[in-house]
């Protein structure tokens, strides 16, 4: 990119997020991502360079490990002219929504991160001009804690997702609650997934957003501000999926499309398109935790019909989901057991302040941290370095649980299809496709203070205004169905 020659009229508002404001280009696939800060907190030009350059070393060294080389873009730094991101920032401020307004973008040092447009990237470079689809989902938390630190039976029960919904409406963060359970997403049963991209797509929150060539067709840019008709996004998905028509519109048509709309969506995300180092690291069985949550709305239905068990067909090692489960278990304690030992590093740390860089609280974060983080032993030994290794896998962690996930679909012909290519095919047609990560930001150890209290305020909210209503009713559908099972039995 020709910094010199940059013009804020050929880019323009995509999106952000708490800590990052992304602008994309007009033409090219490109963005450029900035940091955020809060008014009068500004850092100086070098805080941001070394803040962005932990970013992408963190990606490139760390993420990649985990994830695959395929899935993540790390991107790179770009310094550009002051006026020029100024100017930009001038021209964004009125698309941006209200409730992100509490930062502002970082316009004094002049650095950014440059990535490939996840939006508009091709799958292959052969459909350059085809149309594109792309479906990005920040699937949350896909496990319920199996730690024995854990305090709270609920918490074993229920998960956060679904436990934090009620918080997150009484707070007034969302006007409903949504019926999405990431354990469903994350349990690889073709059913219960299929329920939980359905409850995303009824209630997308801040989980799901729908992008045509680029441009957001559906989810929310805040509460105030979401675009979420089915019908208006059947009449847009209608080319993809039924590009010969052949169907009228309608209700029924409304419902074809976003059935196919979460078909391909389930094959790209089962899809296993790469492998990575850590890739047989398998930081716990999955059957040590509960497989489902009792508060998801797909296991209530269950049980109200009689039947008890869940299936969890389990998710293919090589797909992205996968891979983002077994990061996000290496949260192996529970904030509840990791806190103590976060406190161990901070008295070190208070006693040896020196020390925090040979510890890489703070970075680099290279191939020394990554080998580091490979220890999975649960065996505290009372020293300090052990206490480090568990607080930087909770911070990993703590990232997969709030990464997003872009699936990039482009319509494909048959006579194109090749080996290299994965393909999924609907019932009227046929795209190619690519699955990434993003939001891959090592999130902070100072953040795990603010972590723990958080967890208690969501277990205590759901114990005193959720289960304590909620418990009658559903002990008593355990009660009826279990009736019934004694009847068949015995009598
Ligand atoms: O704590 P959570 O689960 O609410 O996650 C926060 C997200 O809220 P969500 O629940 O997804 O609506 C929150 O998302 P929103 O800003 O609410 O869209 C951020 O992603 C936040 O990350 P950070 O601390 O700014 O780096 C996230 O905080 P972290 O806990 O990941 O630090
Ligand atoms: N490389 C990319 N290509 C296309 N869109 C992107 C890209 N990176 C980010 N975005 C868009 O910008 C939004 C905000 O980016 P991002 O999630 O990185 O922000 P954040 O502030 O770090 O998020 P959070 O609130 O989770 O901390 C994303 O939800 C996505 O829609």
């Amino acid at each position: 990119m020709e910094v010199e020659k940059m013009d804020e009229n050929e880019w323009k508002y995509h999106g952000e997020g708490n800590q990052s404001l992304v602008v994309s280009h007009c033409q090219r696939c490109v963005v450029l991502r900035f940091l955020k800060s809060p008014p009068n907190q500004n850092k100086t030009p070098e805080e941001i360079l070394h803040h962005l350059q932990n970013i992408v070393d963190f990606g490139k060294h760390v993420m990649k490990q985990f994830f695959g080389e395929n899935y993540v873009h790390h991107g790179e730094i770009i310094q550009l002219p002051l006026d020029f991101v100024r100017q930009l920032c001038l021209k964004i401020q009125p698309e941006r929504p209200e409730c992100r307004c509490d930062k502002d973008m970082d316009t004094l040092s002049g650095y950014a991160m440059c990535l490939p447009n996840l939006t508009r990237l091709q799958p292959f470079r052969f459909s350059e001009h085809r149309p594109i689809l792309c479906i990005e989902i920040k699937p949350k938390c896909g496990f319920i804690p199996f730690s024995s630190h854990v305090s709270q039976e609920i918490k074993h029960k229920v998960c956060r997702y679904c436990m934090h919904q009620h918080l997150k409406v009484a707070n007034g963060k969302w006007k409903r609650p949504s019926k999405y359970c990431p354990l469903d997403l994350f349990s690889g049963n073709k059913q219960r997934m299929h329920f939980a991209l359905k409850s995303l797509l009824q209630e997308a929150q801040n989980n799901l957003k729908i992008f045509k060539n680029g441009e957001l067709i559906y989810g929310c840019k805040d509460d105030q501000d979401c675009v979420c008709d089915w019908n208006e996004l059947a009449r847009h998905l209608k080319p993809f999926f039924f590009p010969c028509n052949g169907l009228a519109s309608g209700p029924q048509c409304t419902r074809t499309v976003v059935k196919e709309l979460i078909h391909v969506i389930t094959m790209a995300l089962l899809s296993s398109t790469d492998s990575c180092r850590a890739g047989d690291m398998k930081t716990v069985p999955i059957s040590q935790g509960r497989s489902y949550c009792e508060a998801s709305a797909f296991n209530k239905e269950l049980i109200r019909n009689g039947k008890h068990k869940l299936e969890s067909s389990g998710l293919p090692r090589g797909c992205l989901l996968y891979k983002t489960l077994q990061a996000q278990m290496l949260d192996m304690l529970d904030i509840e057991g990791l806190y103590p030992l976060y406190s161990r590093v901070e008295q070190y740390l208070e006693e040896f302040p020196e020390e925090r860089s040979t510890l890489q609280i703070d970075g680099p974060y290279n191939e020394a941290f990554y080998e580091k983080l490979l220890d999975l032993s649960l065996e505290d030994d009372g020293t300090v370095a052990f206490a480090l290794t568990k607080v930087q896998q909770y911070r990993i962690a703590m990232t997969a649980k709030d990464c997003s996930i872009m699936i990039a679909l482009s319509p494909c012909l048959q006579d194109e299809c090749s080996e290299q290519r994965p393909v999924v095919l609907t019932s009227k047609s046929r795209f190619t496709f690519s699955v990434s990560v993003l939001d891959l930001d090592l999130k902070p150890y100072e953040s795990i203070p603010h972590q723990y209290k958080l967890d208690g305020e969501i277990v205590n909210y759901y114990l005193k205004n959720v289960q304590a209503k909620e418990d009658p009713v559903m002990s008593n559908l355990f009660k009826e169905n279990e009736d019934c099972t004694l009847v068949l039995h015995k009598v």
